[in-house]
């Protein structure tokens, strides 16, 4: 009989006395360490407060059985697996078949045979193994996954600088407007009524929907320094340098007239058959007093009025003029007086 290659901790669960003396003298003989449970609370109880490598189960039990106390260990380690081998008299299909249904993962006939009791040991050792180590695998992965994210400065989805470029980038658009004393625009833009658009035409088609939207909003990007990111969600960003209120409400105006053109089908908007965008747009000639988190703020804040005044619409508050203005100048866009 060969020994297992790691002593186990064993956790034998049975009310019959004879059966588990015999087998803690067999698993002790080998140097398993071994807890002892007469009944399926104990069980547990011992089950939850060791944590053993294996657990051998006695099917049939006064009170609850084994079936049950399997299904009460698997639901105690969320994401872990234990081994849990059923004992039994009956070799029947039907045991068979229950006791794996209720998360066990073998079954041994009584009297177990000792050769056949260390090989099944064995194979569920081999088994618990292959499972940790694709358990610390698929962490690695994630924390690997979770580091690149971090590093990258590309949005997945779109191919957008990410949110993280995006603030870099704004920092040392920031700086360089605050050294030459030059306008700096900065627009937040957001797709109108989109958890409509997901929920009517699902999230495949919304993925689809928002990789169209920055390829326009890309588009539009002309200037070489000019450059639009994905702020999150269905939320954009551009950042035009060296744009004044003026260029930035001619710019918010081609990019309503782009968005208009392109027609992409809104299957459940109420602001009309197509794609609409809302926008808040900030710009300044930065001080010292100026920072990015200012500036997205302030921005947002405008978002926040283009949404609450209707949506379909940009809206800035350094560019407050008044309804009429608006309507004969910009159509509908919201704010916009000449400096
Ligand atoms: N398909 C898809 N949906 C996204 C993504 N990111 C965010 N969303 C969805 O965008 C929706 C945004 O919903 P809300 O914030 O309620 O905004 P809204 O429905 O556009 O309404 P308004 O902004 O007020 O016009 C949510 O349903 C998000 O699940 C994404 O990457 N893909």
């Amino acid at each position: 009989m060969h020994a297992a290659p790691t002593p186990l901790t064993i956790l034998i669960v049975d009310d019959q006395n004879a059966t588990r003396v015999a087998l803690t003298a067999e698993l002790d003989r080998v140097g398993h360490r071994v807890l002892e449970a007469d009944s399926a609370e104990w069980g547990l109880e011992l089950f939850r407060r060791y944590r053993p490598d294996v657990v051998l189960m006695d099917v049939e039990m006064p009170g609850h059985d084994g079936y049950w106390t399997a299904r009460e260990m698997r639901a105690a380690e969320p994401g872990g697996w234990t081994p849990i081998i059923f004992l039994s008299q009956f070799k029947q299909d039907l045991d068979i078949w229950k006791g794996i249904e209720s998360g066990g993962d073998d079954y041994l006939v009584k009297p177990v045979s000792p050769m056949i009791l260390h090989a099944k040991l064995r194979a569920m050792q081999r088994l618990a193994q292959m499972r940790h180590r694709l358990v610390t695998m698929s962490e690695e992965l994630r924390a690997a996954n979770a580091q690149l994210e971090e590093l990258s400065s590309v949005d997945a989805l779109t191919g957008l600088m990410n949110r993280r470029a995006l603030d870099a980038r704004l920092q040392q658009e920031l700086d360089l407007a605050r050294r030459e004393n030059k306008p700096l625009t900065l627009v937040l833009c957001d797709v109108d009524h989109f958890k409509r658009y997901n929920d009517a035409a699902g999230h495949v088609a919304g993925d689809a929907c928002l990789r169209r939207v920055a390829q326009l909003l890309k588009e539009t990007c002309r200037r070489p320094a000019d450059c639009a990111g994905r702020y999150g969600g269905e939320e954009f960003a551009l950042i035009l340098p060296n744009t004044p209120r003026s260029g930035a409400m001619t710019y918010a105006r081609a990019l309503m007239r782009t968005i208009e053109l392109s027609a992409i089908p809104h299957p459940d908007s109420p602001t009309g058959p197509s794609i609409t965008l809302s926008g808040g747009i900030t710009t300044c000639v930065p001080d010292e007093s100026t920072s990015v988190e200012g500036l997205i703020m302030r921005a947002d804040e405008a978002l926040y009025n283009a949404k609450s005044t209707g949506r379909n619409r940009f809206f800035s508050f350094e560019m407050q003029m008044d309804t009429q203005e608006q309507k004969s100048a910009f159509g509908t866009l919201d704010g916009g007086r000449r400096p």
